[in-house]
């Protein structure tokens, strides 16, 4: 048996299709989304990132603003950008690209942002609308695992996922979000005694520790659904995800690759929480 290999490139690409057909139709209605990006310091992966998402504004028609600031900005100066954003009518998101330099505070920062704009979906109020399940802008890589999940085929109900990591951004959000798709869910972390035998009982598999290819195959049950959260640079400049891809191809009824898998949905979600925020914010449907 070899995987079913899930496209997340050509699924990102899909997804943001529909984003542009929504965008040309709301520009018909005089109104245009608006991210607005934050970027302090010179962190080399960030500057990568944050220039795919001022692409992926132009590409969609969005108006974007992208705001370098020095690595010596002080917090209040950051905080009274956010305050000056979260007042400005043309800007409906606003992403401060993490981590940020060490002497600011990044939970000031995250607090600071206004709930309605936050695409990131980082805020502890965002937080908890997902955990009661309310409607909210939902944090932009767990929301992309999801798609994938669905996308490839996979009913979620009834499954048992197990997701290692327990991070804000993706183990927490992903595990409401695997629980609001009626999954049984496991978090398993770096504390979690007998960690093979907990995710080699997985239906679904997720993997968002920050260790390159820290999963091989002895971790996955036969046909289970592997997605892979990792972003790691190898020595060699190279991209692997935190699952042994080539180990894992035969043994996975499905998985990511990395690059191509879980990364463009990250800002193909954020793109399409921009275009709701949007909505919401002009009162349309
Ligand atoms: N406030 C905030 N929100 C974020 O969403 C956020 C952040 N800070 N800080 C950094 C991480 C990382 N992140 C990625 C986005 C896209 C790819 C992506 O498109 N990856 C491609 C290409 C990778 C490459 O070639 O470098 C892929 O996996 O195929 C990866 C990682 C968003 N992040």
């Amino acid at each position: 048996m070899t995987a079913q290999i899930i496209n997340g490139k050509a699924i990102s690409d899909m997804i943001r299709e529909e984003v542009k057909a929504e965008t040309d139709k709301l520009r018909q209605q005089g109104v245009v989304p608006g991210l607005a990006v934050v970027l302090v310091g010179e962190d080399p992966a960030s500057k990568v990132y944050v220039g795919s998402k001022e692409k992926a504004c132009i590409q969609l028609g969005f108006y974007s603003e992208v705001h370098r600031l020095s690595a010596d900005t002080s917090e209040e100066e950051l905080l009274a950008l956010i305050h000056k954003l979260n007042e400005q009518s043309t800007i409906n998101g606003i992403l401060v690209q993490l981590p940020l330099p060490k002497h600011i505070n990044e939970k000031a920062v995250i607090d600071a942002i206004s709930v309605d704009k936050d695409v990131d979906g980082f805020h502890p109020e965002s937080v908890g609308n997902l955990v009661i399940g309310d409607d909210s802008l939902l944090p932009c890589t767990p929301a992309g695992v999801i798609e994938l999940i669905k996308r490839a085929g996979t009913d979620i109900a009834g499954k048992h996922a197990v997701v290692i990591g327990r991070s804000n951004i993706v183990g927490k959000p992903v595990a409401m979000l695997l629980l609001r798709e009626n999954a049984t869910v496991t978090i398993c972390h770096s504390r979690t005694a007998n960690l093979k035998e907990i995710a080699s009982q997985a239906d679904i598999l997720v993997a968002a520790i920050g260790r390159a290819k820290a999963i091989d195959s002895s971790y996955v049950k036969p046909g289970a659904v592997v997605i892979d959260v990792g972003i790691n640079r190898l020595p060699d400049g190279k991209l692997a995800g935190d699952v042994d891809y080539e180990d894992c191809l035969e043994v996975s009824g499905a998985i990511t690759p990395v690059p191509g898998g879980v990364g463009p949905m990250t800002i193909t979600m954020l793109m399409s929480n921009t275009l709701k925020a949007a909505k919401k914010a002009h009162g349309i449907g």
